[in-house]
């Protein structure tokens, strides 16, 4: 297992080009299946969770050509023949269940295993199954698999029990192929969920209303091929913001998308970082110590969960305490204690952590347990006095694409021990 060794204490300088969205091309992919024609995507980030994505649909029989030099993914899905998504490889990433409202909806049959492991809370999915449901589908859970059958599904309004984004990407899937219209109510607000509705606009569905809360969708009787370009990674923008927010210096991020990031910018300006931002780039600078900013996790335009690990490892070094409430998982907090040894002060009661910063946490040897925790150890890494060993960081690169090379390009001192080595 590789692990990364950064020597802290250098300041950021330089551009960084910010990749397409994890979290908007793994819905993307699985839209693939809703048509027998090739979907040509862009901005592709070469991630380890796309390569899983990509080995599933080949499994089905969906043909692929990646070109992870220059972004690109083509997928063909004018033969599949296995409507299955098996464990080994859906154990290893959650987002795999979004095989299934597009299965169904197109080949009227599919099983698919039950997401395992519960890394940053229970993450159930009895809203993607109620959704199913509802539009018709007969649903049962056998050894381990969601199993659903519908001859077509038919349209029918659904509200789910709290906002979901992944529950909102399978039932608007379904929902382009069913009969009739379809009403979800209560849905995700994402930017990832109107970059899946435009590409799904784009091959023939017909949608309102995405980027609110009711999303209207009539069914149509097939969909074609289409070519898109996947949004900026809002996530990875956010990242290298708290990253230089907490090792100082000036980083421009190149290729990103300031309008979906509101929430993250407003926060960071408060912590006194300086930013500037133009329609595709930001440009932020720090100078001294940041100031402690507390912050909710909150469904989107809100503060984004996949920021708190990252915002809380910039408020380890801030002047003054910060009280921050994660609202939408219930178990992620796991990177507290890695962040403690490192000299952090963090109390957690229930969801709140309360952080009281300290003038320069010390490096020591830390465990990823997670995407997002890797992410803040990585932070807290480069703000550091001496070496940060970070382990397992095969979380890092389940949603960052060479995060440490973008890194080492703007000054930073990371090298990756590779497994032999490790
Ligand atoms: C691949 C992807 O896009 N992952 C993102 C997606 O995850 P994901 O779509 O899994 O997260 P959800 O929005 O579904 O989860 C929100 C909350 O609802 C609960 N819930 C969800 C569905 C369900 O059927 N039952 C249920 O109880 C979850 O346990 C959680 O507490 O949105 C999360 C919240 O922004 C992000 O952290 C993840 O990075
Ligand atoms: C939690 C995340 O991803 P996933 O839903 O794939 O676990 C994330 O991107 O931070």
């Amino acid at each position: 297992m590789d692990k990364l060794q950064i020597t802290g204490g250098q300041p950021l300088h330089g551009e960084i080009a910010i990749s397409g969205a994890k979290n908007a091309a793994l819905p993307i992919l699985c839209a693939a299946l809703l048509t027998a024609e090739p979907v040509h995507l862009e901005n592709v980030p070469a991630l380890n969770d796309i390569r899983t994505m990509l080995r599933l649909l080949e499994r089905m029989g969906v043909k692929s050509a990646h070109d992870s030099g220059n972004d690109t993914v083509t997928l063909d899905a004018g033969k599949v023949d296995f409507l299955e998504a098996p464990y080994d490889l859906v154990k290893t990433m959650r987002a795999s269940i979004l095989v299934l409202g597009p299965l169904v909806a197109r080949f009227g049959e599919a099983r698919v295993s039950l997401p395992g492991g519960c890394a940053i809370g229970q993450r159930p999915v009895d809203q993607h199954i109620k959704g199913l449901a509802a539009l018709g589908a007969e649903i049962s859970i056998e050894h381990g698999y969601v199993v659903a059958r519908a001859k077509r599904l038919k349209g029918a309004s659904i509200l789910t029990d709290m906002v979901t984004v992944t529950g909102t990407e399978n039932l608007m899937m379904a929902a382009v192929l069913a009969e009739g219209q379809t009403v979800l109510e209560n849905a995700a607000r994402e930017p990832e969920i109107v970059d899946l509705a435009e590409l799904l606009i784009e091959m023939g569905a017909r949608i309102q209303g995405h980027g609110t809360d009711r999303i209207v969708i009539d069914g149509v009787e097939a969909l074609h091929g289409a070519t898109h370009r996947v949004i900026p990674d809002r996530i990875e923008t956010g990242t290298f913001l708290c990253a230089v927010a907490a090792a100082g210096g000036e980083l421009v991020l190149r290729h990103a998308a300031p309008d979906t990031l509101g929430a993250v910018i407003d926060k960071l300006r408060d912590a006194g970082l300086a930013i500037e931002t133009g329609g595709d780039w930001i440009r932020a600078s720090m100078r001294g110590r940041p100031k402690a900013v507390g912050f909710r996790t909150r469904e989107y335009p809100g503060f984004p969960t996949d920021m708190q690990a990252q915002l809380m490892a910039v408020n380890t070094v801030a002047d003054g305490t910060a009280v921050i409430t994660e609202n939408i998982f219930e178990n992620r907090y796991m990177h507290v204690q890695e962040l403690a040894r490192m000299g952090a002060q963090i109390e957690i009661d229930g969801p709140t952590a309360v952080v009281t910063g300290v003038p320069e946490l010390s490096g020591a040897t830390v465990m990823a347990t997670d995407l997002r925790a890797s992410a803040s150890l990585v932070i807290a890494g480069l703000a550091a006095k001496g070496d940060t060993i970070i382990e397992r960081i095969y979380h890092l690169d389940r949603g960052y694409q060479r995060m440490e090379s973008k890194l080492c390009n703007v000054g930073a001192r990371i090298q990756r021990i590779s497994g032999a080595g490790a």
